[in-house]
């Protein structure tokens, strides 16, 4: 049978809530009777096991208690009640620089930090070029740690915490402050020593690094873990989370404890309130239907941004099901990676204009433009639309996006004064998801349709793989 490496059992953590930092002191360094405003649970009894070799991810809104956890997991903040066993040894990258000496060079913190973890000197001596390698900081790795940025510290933590080979690692992704190339070579090493049998926990914010990496997630909410299971289904469960509020949210909430943690069967039972767009207010006249499946109220794009008019307004932007007849069906925003879909929006001309164009961007969560497309690009500009003439604009396309969260801008421009010129545009005017697939990981943001195969230049091969077989 597997070997448990983490147990949590009926773990609660309670903080007790000051007037003052006075009061907060008088209590907690005296015993004096200060009496507390409330008591907050940061955790209200969690529990969970981690299997040997499983690799799990834990999401939450900020503030669900994921590092509080991770704290008491690696034995540094005791819980109020429950009960956490660990078997093996852990490395935990939780703080920065938290178990560096900053007065130490680079190089003693290696050999301190990893003697903390149980290291032999010849173990870590042996160790010692790879973890300067990975962490890329040859040149300062004699120079005091107090004098190293935030990036190159936990650059430092992880190779060291890493490269001794832990059979358990906890790891607080939020801490990846290094840069996109380090936090790319961080994803990997923990593919790696995943690959080797290490048991990870970690926190992440990063839907995409849970789901390539985790076997599990689960998703923590105000203390209590509410779903426990397949990482693509919980991530779906804690986006749609993230962007609720009020009555939706504890709506939602309910709804994932009364299903037991089970995400499965709240994939698809999505609500619409017929009539409204999510903020009540009525929907504009001819105003298409939301489809329930895939309409989720809680994708608002809070970033939107409406440029000032200069000839037309543009409005009702929607991401729609093509219908039979070709024409925008229902509204969704949950897409699925391979389907066809219509971006439309209704433009309204204040006056005359010439040579008309719409266009449509795609953006991702950190604004890198993606793609998009436009009358002008295809050459097939509208020559003369008179003042007072209502378009909807039809952007077609096919999704070649991969799970995750995205935005879409949409525009109107018009030749004027012999130079193109934008009329109205509305920045981040939609957001939408692209749902998880269990049989698909691909990596990335965009699915090229690889179709991957093998040819045999010399000397045979095992297995005889048909072009078009995934390797
Ligand atoms: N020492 C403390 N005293 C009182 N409240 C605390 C203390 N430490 C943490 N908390 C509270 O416990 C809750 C959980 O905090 P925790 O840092 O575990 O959340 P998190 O999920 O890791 O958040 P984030 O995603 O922002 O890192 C928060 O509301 C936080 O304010």
């Amino acid at each position: 049978m597997t070997q448990t490496r983490i147990a949590v059992s009926h773990v609660t953590k309670r903080y007790f809530l000051y007037r003052t930092a006075l009061e907060r002191l008088l209590h907690a360094g005296f015993g004096v009777k200060a009496k507390p405003v409330r008591a907050f649970e940061a955790l209200n009894d969690v529990s969970f096991e981690v299997k040997a070799g499983e690799c799990v991810g834990l999401v939450g809104r900020n503030g669900s208690g994921k590092s509080t956890l991770l704290y008491i997991i690696a034995n540094t903040l005791a819980p109020t009640s429950g009960d956490v066993a660990v078997t093996g040894r852990l490395a935990a990258l939780l703080e920065l620089g938290s178990g560096f000496n900053p007065e130490f060079t680079g190089r003693e913190n290696i050999f301190f930090y990893a003697a903390m973890l149980g290291l032999k000197r010849e173990e870590i001596a042996a160790r010692f070029e790879e973890i300067v390698e990975f962490a890329g900081i040859r040149d300062f790795i004699d120079q005091p740690v107090k004098t190293y940025s935030s990036g190159m510290t936990v650059r430092l933590a992880f190779s060291v915490t890493t490269c001794i080979e832990p059979e358990i690692l906890i790891v607080d992704e939020a801490l990846a402050v290094g840069d996109e190339a380090f936090q790319r070579k961080c994803i990997a090493r923990m593919a790696d020593l995943r690959s080797r049998g290490t048991t990870i926990l970690f926190v992440s914010h990063n839907a995409r690094s849970v789901i390539e990496l985790c076997d599990r997630a689960i998703l923590l909410d105000r203390g209590e873990k509410l779903v426990d299971g397949k990482p693509d289904e919980v991530i779906v469960a804690y986006r749609r989370m993230l962007y609720m509020e009020g009555a939706r949210y504890e709506a939602y909430r309910q709804e994932l404890k009364a299903h037991n943690g089970d995400p499965k069967p709240l994939l698809l039972a999505r609500e619409t309130e017929n009539g409204s767009n999510g903020n009540g207010a009525p929907e504009a006249q001819g105003e298409r239907q939301a489809d329930a499946a895939y309409f989720d109220e809680s994708l608002k794009p809070e970033s939107m941004l409406m440029h000032e008019p200069a000839g037309a307004v543009i409005s009702e932007p929607a991401i729609c099901l093509i219908g039979s007849d070709g024409a925008p069906g229902s509204r969704v925003n949950m897409l699925k990676r391979g389907e066809d879909y219509i971006v439309r929006y209704r433009v309204r001309f204040e006056e005359d204009a010439r040579d008309v164009g719409f266009s449509v961007s795609m953006q991702s969560m950190n604004g890198v433009m993606l793609g998009g497309g436009s009358l002008v690009l295809a050459e097939d500009t509208i020559p003369v639309v008179p003042a007072g003439s209502v378009i909807e604009a039809r952007h077609t396309f096919s999704c070649r996006l991969l799970a995750g969260t995205y935005f879409a801008s949409v525009g109107c421009s018009a030749v004027k004064e012999g130079a193109r010129q934008p009329l109205h545009r509305i920045a981040d005017a939609l957001m939408f998801s692209v749902l998880p697939e269990k049989s698909y990981n691909g990596r990335g943001m965009v699915d090229f349709a690889f179709r991957s195969g093998h040819a045999v230049i010399s000397g045979g091969a095992e297995r005889d793989m048909k072009a078009g077989d995934q390797e």
